[in-house]
């Protein structure tokens, strides 16, 4: 016999995840939908993979490291695996047993994109794994971001700032196939997996991104149509000076960890190197910070740091090896990085 409860009974978080191949855009649509949960009281948790815990922002950092480059395919795939039951168990499924909206820059489709469609390893083998991992935590809805050009197209997005991370180093061939896999995955899934493209204006992806939530936050459909409730993302901020590219020497992407919850984080970078404001586990909380490029490896310094629970999907800031402990989460209210906390809201 089923057991039924009250519609409002238990907490019931919602978890959304972002895919997509290099520079599609995820960091960025991940903050300004954490900066717009928040403001309607819902607790956001902004998360990276890998990433979001102490843990996994170390093994970040050395599967980022351009200097492993000698990693063999089936330790990269444990690697990412590892760093995936460790951000379930810490950081995603209490965040959803509490009823947070729990936004994460990337999950278990990118180990079949990259692993199977890239590296070529067995797909069986590696839906047993992600399943080992993640321990039925499954996404309540995917957004697939695509730039509509090649692989090239995204990998420029990615790394015209801060240089090239291992994966992105691997070549044109590997990320095209990378992005056929991730379009056979949203053909499969075709419920939870949605296709949006990012060739356009931010402010019109974003729109799309809303429209392809509404039926899990109602009041989407409303500001989906208001071109000025999106217009200050195509609003173009100055670059700090001095920043540049390079390659990322030290490990690419991914340092830090953390979460980035908080306000404000600034963490830059995907690489390791923990970013800036962690909550007790990392997690950047707190609303606003960050902007979208913390480094997402050890070296690049770029997206700001997250742990990526809270507002956007988290880099750390901390350089990728570095965090502090378990950064990783992308904070919680406001900041791109952090992607953080949300209370209850509207609409769920
Ligand atoms: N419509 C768009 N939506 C999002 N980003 C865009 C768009 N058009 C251009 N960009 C630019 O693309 C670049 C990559 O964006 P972002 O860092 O959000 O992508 P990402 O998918 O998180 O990248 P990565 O694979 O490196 O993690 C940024 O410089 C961003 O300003
Ligand atoms: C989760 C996951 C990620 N990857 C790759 C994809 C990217 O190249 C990096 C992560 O860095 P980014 O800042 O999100 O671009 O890692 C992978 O190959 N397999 C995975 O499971």
């Amino acid at each position: 016999m089923t057991q039924e409860f009250p519609e409002n009974d238990a907490p019931r978080g919602i978890f959304i995840t972002f895919e997509g191949g290099e520079g599609a855009g995820k960091t960025t649509h991940i903050r300004f939908l954490s900066e717009k949960l928040r403001e309607r009281g819902r607790e956001v948790v902004c998360l990276r993979e890998p990433g979001g815990t102490g843990v996994g922002e170390e093994l970040r950092a050395v599967v980022l490291d351009p200097k492993n480059e000698n990693l063999a395919d089936e330790a990269e795939l444990l690697i990412y695996e590892a760093a995936r039951a460790q951000i379930v168990a810490e950081v995603i499924r209490p965040a959803l047993d509490r009823g947070a909206v729990v936004l994460c820059d990337r999950f278990a489709d990118s180990t079949v994109a990259y692993q199977v469609h890239g590296r070529g390893l067995d797909a069986d083998f590696v839906e047993r794994a992600n399943a080992f991992a993640c321990q039925g935590t499954v996404p309540d809805r995917t957004i697939l971001m695509v730039t509509g050009g090649t692989a090239k197209t995204g990998l420029a997005r990615a790394t015209h700032r801060n240089g090239a991370d291992r994966l992105e180093m691997a070549g044109e061939e590997f990320h095209t196939r990378v992005n056929e896999g991730f379009l056979a995955l949203a053909r499969d899934h075709a419920d939870r997996v949605r296709v949006v493209q990012s060739a356009s204006k931010k402010s019109k992806t974003a729109a799309r991104v809303f429209r392809e939530l509404a039926d899990l936050f109602p009041w989407m459909a409303d500001v989906a149509d208001d071109p000025a409730f999106f217009a200050a993302l195509d609003v173009r901020r100055p670059r700090p000076q001095g920043a540049g590219s390079g390659n990322r020497a030290g490990g690419g992407k991914g340092r830090s960890g953390g979460n980035r919850g908080g306000q404000g984080g600034s963490a830059r970078g995907k690489g390791s190197g923990g970013g800036s404001s962690h909550n007790g586990n990392g997690n950047r909380g707190g609303s606003g910070g960050g902007d979208d490029r913390a480094g997402k490896s050890a070296g690049k310094e770029r997206k700001p740091q997250t742990n990526k629970p809270s507002g956007s999907p988290g880099r750390a800031s901390t350089p990728k090896g570095a965090s502090a402990h378990g950064a990783g989460n992308l904070g919680s209210e406001g900041a791109p990085d952090a992607r953080a906390p949300r209370g209850k809201g509207q609409g769920r």
